[in-house]
């Protein structure tokens, strides 16, 4: 039957992103990380713009804490968070030293439109939502990238040896970043148990617009997107 993929929340999340995610797997920025064409310049404005955009998706785990329901789940977003602004975006630091651009430089970055739209997005969602709303937008972050790292390193297995992005492969791809998302999904399963259609379609349309967010994303930095002068 076509609805057994359906039986769980996540898997519905899931079936519905799935067209988004499949093109932001194909895109052609993403596709360049994983063989290694990618140039350093557009590498270097991806850095910049993904780590402000990090800045405000911390707070999104921030913002977990505040909304969480006992002390173990909001031990958990706080670890999140921590891992996210020292290891995650440590990365970011690691990468930007090697082409030339100091911290200083990456946390002064000015927001594109897109960046701005998309963390503009989830910051309301979830600052004026609930708990369930929070995670809806930031699961695609977190899911989406775990895909994308264990794509692209079974893709390009030893070929990865010579490529300069392998250390952002094998961080995006590694049992310790994927397990975030699979916390969120299993606490959103628990969130939304017994919850009406109604609020369940709301979620979704968090889900499906940061997916959609995720998409424009890896077009705006494969186009080095700029404000209008
Ligand atoms: C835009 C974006 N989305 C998700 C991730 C993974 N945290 C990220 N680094 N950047």
């Amino acid at each position: 039957m076509e609805n057994t993929k359906l039986e769980t929340f996540s898997n519905r999340l899931h079936e519905r992103a799935k067209g988004i995610w499949k093109r932001n797997h194909t895109h052609p920025f993403v596709q360049a990380i994983g063989d290694g064409t990618l140039s350093e310049k557009k590498f270097a404005y991806y850095l910049k713009q993904d780590y402000i955009y990090l800045m405000d998706y911390s707070k999104l785990f921030a913002l977990g804490v505040i909304k969480a329901h006992n002390l173990e789940t909001m031990a958990k977003f706080a670890s999140i968070l921590n891992e996210t602004l020292q290891v995650e975006m440590d990365i970011h630091r690691h990468y930007a030293l090697e082409f030339g651009i100091s911290s200083i430089e990456l946390e002064n970055t000015e927001p594109t439109p897109t960046t701005l739209a998309y963390t503009g997005y989830m910051l309301n969602a979830a600052q004026n939502g609930t708990l369930a709303d929070l995670i809806a937008c930031l699961l695609p972050c977190a899911w989406d990238y775990y895909e994308i790292g264990l794509l692209l390193k079974e893709q390009n297995g030893e070929a990865l040896e010579n490529n300069r992005y392998a250390d952002w492969i094998k961080s995006y791809s590694s049992p310790e970043f994927g397990e975030a998302h699979k916390w969120l999904i299993a606490l959103l399963e628990e969130l939304t148990e017994g919850m009406p259609e109604k609020e369940l379609l709301r979620l979704e349309k968090h889900f499906l617009v940061t997916s959609r967010y995720e998409y424009l994303f890896w077009d705006m930095v494969q186009n080095e997107q700029d404000w209008p002068l």
